[in-house]
């Protein structure tokens, strides 16, 4: 799915109103009944509603949802909130039509704020995406009014006050709503981790807006969904064997952590890798051996770290069709010369992940070794260690797009919408996952996944694209299972499934 700039959604709405055609007023009838729609669905009548509404076409949608309501029979008290001496025309509309069969109450000082109880919902209608500064006045009392109330808060396409793709300044006064329910494509704020308080649970309802222009629209965001997945994965063949899916080699674990080579490496093989080679220190090979028996085992010369020196004959590194490293290593000097022939060797991308991040960002020398179109995949710290500290998300996001095509690597953001930025200046935002994922070794997992995908051919887009998708997925399978607090990494590749 397509994330589009403010003003390309302004232009959306403008080339659905002119091609489809559709009068702006039944548009905006349009997404009030979507809205409408939603609220119906979830919340019964005995829940008073208080409908809070600005003078722009938010507000406009928000006279329309109280009229629709109203002729529901919930119980609806609207409020308009006069900061202007202007509305808009489709504002003014409704206004008269709302009139006809209630009344309305206009907030223009303190005083005329309600006191919003608890059980009670509060619409926040009052500005949407025609947010052209930082709110103050009354408008900021109102929402601060709404903030402190006991009240289930919904926003109206967007929270008031929140800027839709541009960072807000600092003490800016925002609604925090428990739902946002939005007409438009998602809006790149709703998935930035410093704004989940102004976003709440956000739903997306259709209006109809024109295919044809999302379509035709260039931009460098996206969010993946399940439809765009389901054409990634590549079905097997009836008559193919275990070369066909290829040979993966992971460079894992250190003396005390181990479990995170095993978690790796079991990943790999629930995501379809042909053959799988862990490379471990001699103190892992037992555990290895015992734990995931379907992978070969190479044993490091060193007892307790990885030091690139192997016990036994080791194949060329050209054997295998994907490497993966990182999962456990530590950062010891001796895997640090390892990790510096490794990526001196490596011909093909590779999978990059945990020490092998953090010893690269200390020997920054490493970074133009890195084959091109290799998977990085950070935390935020790590990355943060890789690159800069940043001032806002929107901040993060240039300087990730920034490393990914500087340097030709794909690079996978860890977090709640994890963000995938590639070489050729795209960022995909991931739809799975809970914070139930927040736990010791689901990176690994992760790691383990996309080495497996690498391996089996998927270009390294395709492959962090459907990786993090599915590792996502499987993360909320395996909370339904044993809810969010009891998760643990190793649930989430026993919940993979790929078919
Ligand atoms: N277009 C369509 O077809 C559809 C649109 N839809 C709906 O319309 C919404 C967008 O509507 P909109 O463009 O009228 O903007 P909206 O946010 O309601 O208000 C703008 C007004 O607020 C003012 N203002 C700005 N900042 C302010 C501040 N801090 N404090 C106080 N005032 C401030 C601003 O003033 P100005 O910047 O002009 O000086 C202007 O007067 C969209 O989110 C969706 O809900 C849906 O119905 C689907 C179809
Ligand atoms: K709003």
């Amino acid at each position: 799915m397509k994330i589009l700039s403010v003003e390309q959604t302004r232009t959306l709405d403008q080339y659905t109103i002119e091609h489809e055609p559709i009068a702006p007023i039944n548009l905006m009838e349009r997404a009030a009944q979507a809205f409408t729609d939603w609220y119906t669905a979830r919340f019964d009548k005995s829940r008073p509603v208080r409908i809070f509404c600005g003078l722009g076409n938010n507000g406009g949608d928000g006279l329309a949802i109280a009229r629709l309501l109203t002729q529901l029979e919930y119980s609806v008290q609207t409020y308009v909130v006069r900061y202007a001496p202007r509305e808009s025309e489709d504002f003014m509309h409704n206004h008269r039509r709302l009139k006809l069969i209630s009344s309305i109450t206009y907030i223009e000082n303190e005083r005329d704020i309600p006191v919003i109880r608890n059980r009670e919902v509060a619409i926040d209608a009052i500005l949407g995406l025609g947010l052209s500064r930082t709110t103050e006045g009354i408008v900021q009392s109102v929402i601060d009014a709404i903030n402190h109330s006991p009240a289930t808060v919904i926003a109206v396409d967007i929270a008031s006050g929140l800027f839709a793709d541009t960072a807000n300044g600092p003490n800016s006064t925002i609604i925090q709503p428990d739902y946002t329910v939005t007409f438009h494509l998602p809006k790149l704020a709703f998935l930035q981790p410093t704004l989940g308080l102004y976003v709440g649970e956000w739903h997306w309802v259709d209006i109809g807006l024109s295919r044809a222009f999302i379509e035709r629209t260039p931009t460098t965001y996206f969010y993946t969904t399940e439809k765009e997945v389901r054409h990634l994965l590549r079905p097997r063949n009836r008559f193919s064997h275990k070369g066909s899916f290829g040979h993966a080699l992971l460079l894992v674990g250190s003396y005390g952590k181990m479990g995170a080579g095993v978690l790796a490496s079991r990943a790999c093989l629930r995501s379809g890798v042909g053959l799988l080679t862990v490379q471990v220190p001699r103190c892992g090979y037992e555990i290895l051996q015992t734990t995931v028996p379907e992978a070969m085992c190479q044993p490091d010369g060193h007892l307790h770290i990885l030091s690139g020196q192997p016990d036994l004959e080791a194949p060329e590194l050209s054997t295998y069709s994907a490497i993966g490293v990182g999962p456990g290593i530590g950062t010891a000097p001796e895997t640090l010369a390892m990790l510096r022939k490794l990526l001196s060797e490596a011909q093909k991308p590779m999978v990059i992940d945990a020490d092998a991040i953090n010893l690269i960002a200390k020997n920054r020398d490493l970074i133009d070794k890195i084959p091109k179109n290799s998977i990085l995949t950070p935390h935020p710290k790590e990355f943060e260690r890789l690159t800069r500290r940043w001032t806002s998300d929107y901040d993060k996001l240039g300087i990730l797009r920034d490393f990914a095509q500087r340097n030709r690597f794909v690079v996978v953001l860890k977090g709640a919408h994890t963000a995938i930025a590639t070489p050729d200046g795209t960022t995909h935002f991931n739809s799975t996952g809970n914070p139930g994922m927040s736990t010791g070794g689901t990176g690994d997992v992760l790691t383990g996944i996309l080495t497996a995908l690498i391996a089996q051919g998927y270009d390294p887009v395709e492959a962090a694209v459907l990786g993090v998708f599915e590792h996502g997925r499987a993360g909320d399978r395996a909370a339904q299972n044993r809810g969010q607090i009891g998760l643990m990494a190793s649930d989430i590749t026993d919940s993979l499934r790929w078919d």
